[in-house]
């Protein structure tokens, strides 16, 4: 198989002009991003990049240079411009997916729809740019998985057009939340990731974790704008090949009988947030005949130390019992449908290069279904159906 695959290293954050340096850096061209921007932007807009250094590591700084009209676009508006612009069809589509996050992330925390969505800081150039920019990079790099770390996003406080935001800032929880990203804060008190970061990361990440096993070929660091103390505030992204063998992770596993069970829903959360792959909970009978489940957590050996903690400071249990397994993922990618009353994001898997299964994620259709009155079933099977049709046709 060897497929091409990357990994993205985000514990300094990630942010849209990261997002453009790291794939540059990567040795993608600058013109394979330009070309996709001057396609969709109704404004003239410059991409450059410059060599520069951060905490003493060379990294590429993208910078976006255009006259800002101050124009606020709503969701459809940027749904229009990328619909009408001569895009690659698969760049269109991830601008497409990351733009329809972002949206719907400002619109749950400004408790509004997407419709009524205006983009400010988000719906200027500079953010058209970075997310097309970014989408055809990655298109261009033509990877089947891209893993990804979990993301560090900083605390403290940023000024922006509202007044003062806490960090990690609204729109970016909502977008991990609805995405079931890891993240943390870090120890650096300020913005490392900004919304549109998150939702580049969102729309292209298949899998949260450590490096896979892969024959690394290219490395990028993505220059933020600061200096951070004592690390390079970069993102990393490596490209290279899946190494064949299968990634191997931990099982953690523990017998509990005596844990108030309105607390294991928080449990699996606070498991998942550590960095566990999945968590699932086995009722079982215990021994002197005792109702009780065993907890099991899958996990990559870098995050089993966090999983170990919550196990032992959220759960009764006082041990546990440790396995290495291999795991075997099928590459997968997210696309999204359009059906009447809004979108539904679907994932798709493939094996030996074949799509085997289309799966609509669950929430999107229970949010369409209650949104517009129609059965669960129903959107589901209009969503499946949908996706099945768009794959058919390309
Ligand atoms: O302007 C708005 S509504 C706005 C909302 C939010 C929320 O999280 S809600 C955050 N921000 C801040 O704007 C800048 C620019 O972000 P980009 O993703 O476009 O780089 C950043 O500091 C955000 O935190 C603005
Ligand atoms: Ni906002």
């Amino acid at each position: 198989m060897n497929e091409r695959i990357g990994w993205l290293d985000c514990a300094s954050g990630a942010s849209g002009d990261m997002m453009l340096g790291a794939l540059v850096d990567a040795g993608v061209p600058l013109a394979v991003m330009q070309a996709a921007v001057d396609a969709v932007a109704p404004e003239p807009v410059r991409l450059s990049a410059e060599p520069v250094r951060r905490n003493e590591l060379a990294a590429t700084h993208v910078r976006v240079d255009g006259t800002e009209s101050h124009h606020h676009r709503t969701w459809t508006d940027i749904a229009k411009l990328l619909a009408s612009a001569p895009l690659d069809e698969a760049v269109r589509e991830r601008a497409h997916a990351t733009f329809l996050a972002l949206a719907e992330a400002e619109a749950k925390v400004h408790g509004t729809t997407t419709d009524r969505i205006h983009f400010h800081e988000v719906g200027a150039l500079d953010a058209i740019a970075d997310v097309v920019g970014a989408c055809a990079g990655f298109v261009h790099l033509g990877l089947a998985e891209l893993h990804a770390s979990p993301v560090a996003v900083g605390s403290g406080f940023v000024r922006a057009a509202h007044g003062r935001l806490p960090v990690p800032v609204p729109a970016v929880v909502e977008l991990f939340a609805a995405a079931g990203v890891p993240s943390y804060a870090g120890d650096v008190a300020m913005e490392l990731c900004t919304p549109t970061g998150a939702a580049l990361l969102v729309s292209h990440v298949t899998a949260w974790g450590a490096q896979p096993p892969m024959v690394v070929s290219a490395q990028g660091f993505g220059a933020g704008t600061k200096e951070l103390e004592g690390r390079a505030n970069a993102l990393r992204l490596l490209v290279g090949t899946a190494s064949g063998a299968a990634a191997s992770e931990l099982v953690l596993e523990t017998n509990v009988d005596d844990l108030d069970p309105r607390i294991w829903p928080a449990v699996l959360a606070r498991l998942l947030a550590a960095g566990a792959a999945d968590a699932w909970l086995t009722p079982i009978l215990m021994k002197k005949g005792r109702p009780a489940h065993t907890l099991s957590v899958l996990v990559a050996a870098p995050y089993a130390d966090a999983v170990r903690r919550v196990i032992f400071t959220e759960t009764s249990s006082i041990g546990l019992r440790s396995y290495s397994v291999t795991k075997e993922p099928l590459a997968r990618s997210m696309r999204s449908v359009r059906l009447a009353g809004g979108e539904v994001r679907v994932k798709v898997a493939s094996y030996d290069g074949a799509v085997v299964n289309v799966q609509p994620e669950y929430d999107d259709v229970l949010a369409l279904a209650e949104a517009t009155g129609q059965p669960v079933k129903s959107v589901l099977a209009e969503a499946s159906r949908l996706a099945a049709q768009e794959i058919d046709e390309h």
